[in-house]
């Protein structure tokens, strides 16, 4: 089961490194591997994730802290993760840092949230009425880890969902790897359309 999950975060992980969307060590993945006791892999902190190692990921439990020895870290942002893990059934979190998401979080992050809306891609959300809505919640980017995990907490009220940190980046979750990543790129084809039409009229 683990070395499955493994995987599974692990090809995840490399397709959104050909993306391009680890810049500077930025970004952390996870994966449920176990419900009671909740246990999940995550990515060790402070890595390059565009690289593959044996070390790229460590096993952790309900409160975000290893769940074996190890001499690895794991993410800084790992509670963000329990946040979502502990309120619902989401099996896998993505959270990454683009140009993109960070525009769009700074131009909307006084209202809040940025709303999309008459935009086919947003079906890949199981939205599929002609005049349905996305909302993406934006959270201010509080330096204290557990600060900005009870804030984000706010927003984690289903088993799918994804927050904007202002100027920071997004976090994403969906019931497995495959949900969670559709969600993702549908978040950033959204974000990265918005840029270009503010752009344009300007
Ligand atoms: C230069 S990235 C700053 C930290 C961050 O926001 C991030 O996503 C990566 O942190 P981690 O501890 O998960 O490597
Ligand atoms: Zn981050």
């Amino acid at each position: 089961m683990r070395q499955q999950k493994w995987n599974e975060l692990a090809e995840v992980k490399r397709e959104l490194a050909e993306r391009d969307w680890f810049m500077a060590t930025s970004g952390n993945l996870s994966i449920k591997v176990s419900d009671e006791p909740l246990t999940f892999l995550v990515t060790a902190s402070g890595k390059d994730k565009r690289k593959e190692t044996a070390e790229d990921f460590l096993l952790v439990g309900a409160d975000g802290k290893p769940a074996e020895a190890t001499h690895l870290k794991p993410s800084a942002e790992t509670l963000l993760h329990v946040e979502i893990y502990n309120k619902t059934n989401a099996g896998c979190v993505l959270h990454v840092h683009t140009v993109d998401n960070n525009v769009i979080s700074e131009w909307y992050g006084d209202k809040g949230e940025v709303v999309f809306t008459n935009q086919e891609i947003i079906k890949a959300f199981g939205l599929w009425e002609e005049d349905a809505v996305f909302r993406i919640p934006i959270i201010p980017n509080v330096a204290h880890i557990p600060t900005l995990a009870r804030m984000f907490a706010e927003h984690v009220n289903d088993d799918a969902g994804a927050v904007l940190i202002r100027n920071h980046g997004i976090t994403v979750w969906g019931k497995d790897a495959f949900e969670a990543k559709k969600f993702l790129e549908a978040c950033e084809f959204l974000c990265s359309y918005h840029v270009k039409l503010l752009l344009f009229k300007r």
